[in-house]
């Protein structure tokens, strides 16, 4: 008979926990060593009564499972995930250099070559994950981080669900990725990952999101968002500029597919001459 793996029932005495990396919407994330091997985790631990109080526990569960199922080397991998009575442990990859955000608000904006490299790396996820029929929903640099070797892993898959979905999100954190077709509350596809993709790729080169949430409050956001009125700084170049526009388009149906974001002359020129042995992932900011 096949000798089935079943996966050992982890507990928290199986982790020394190390520093708090970071308080997201349902809990903490820590710095964690598996005693027994040494493995270096990120511990996410969630708290069940506030997951229920948000009506979250079954989101959580769709979470873990998507996640269980994603193989990619830009997203984060979930190895397990165990719970007590007060919590849900999530067992995840570390990435070492932490949250895009921050290298992003220290730098103020990337360079074209730093902001193609994370973006084709985004790309590429999204185009795995499409294949699946997953979406994401929740692209934002808080949810991008960088492993030591400056790769881009893409964390929280809280708002993921299979394709296409009218479920509604309750809107929570930074308007500046919504969609316009979710603005709208019209039903979506995947093709709401080109819009956030879109916004990206602005806000990387820029250090702005497009429909940034302007001192008038949210609502000139949504018209602005439901229009698809943004503008580009003249520092932008050609091919970025094309890309973005091509990817902040209304209708979705009008926006580049991913398979096309993937061979766009913007990743293209930037990519030919990375396959050069690349000595070092020191970034200087501009
Ligand atoms: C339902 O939850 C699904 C999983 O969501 C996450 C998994 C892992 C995460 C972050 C996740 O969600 C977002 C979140 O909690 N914050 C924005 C606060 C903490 C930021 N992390 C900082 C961090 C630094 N090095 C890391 N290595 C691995 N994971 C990390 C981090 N964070």
């Amino acid at each position: 008979s096949p000798t089935i793996r079943t996966p050992p029932l982890w507990t928290l005495n199986n982790f020394d926990l190390g520093s708090g990396l970071g308080k997201g919407q349902f809990g903490r994330v820590y710095l964690a060593r598996e005693k027994t091997s040494g493995f270096i985790v990120a511990l996410k631990v969630l708290n069940i009564s506030e997951l229920i109080k948000n009506n979250a526990e079954k989101q959580l569960l769709r979470e873990v499972e998507i996640q269980n199922n994603l193989r990619h080397p830009n997203i984060l991998r979930l190895y397990g995930h165990f719970y007590d009575k007060k919590y849900v442990f999530l067992i995840l990859e570390y990435a070492a250099k932490g949250e895009l955000f921050r290298h992003l608000r220290k730098c103020t904006r990337f360079t074209e070559k730093r902001a193609s490299k994370y973006f084709a790396q985004m790309a590429g996820a999204l185009g795995y994950i499409h294949k699946k029929h997953v979406i994401h929903r929740d692209i934002k640099p808080e949810n991008l981080l960088l492993d030591l070797d400056d790769q881009l892993k893409i964390a929280d898959f809280g708002w993921s669900v299979h394709a296409p979905s009218q479920r509604r999100k309750t809107l929570c954190g930074t308007k500046d990725y919504l969609p316009p077709e979710m603005v709208e509350n019209q039903p979506h596809d995947e093709k709401i990952d080109l819009w956030s993709l879109g916004v990206l790729c602005y806000e990387l080169l820029t250090g702005n999101a497009p429909f940034e949430e302007s001192a008038n409050g949210r609502d000139t956001t949504y018209k602005r968002i439901a229009k698809a009125d943004f503008t580009i700084p003249d520092h932008v170049s050609v091919d970025a500029r094309d890309l973005i526009s091509s990817l902040l388009q209304r209708d979705p149906n009008k926006r580049l597919p991913i398979k096309n974001v993937l061979n766009h002359p913007w990743i293209l020129k930037h990519q030919k001459n990375s396959n050069v042995l690349r000595v070092t992932n020191r970034y200087y900011c501009l």
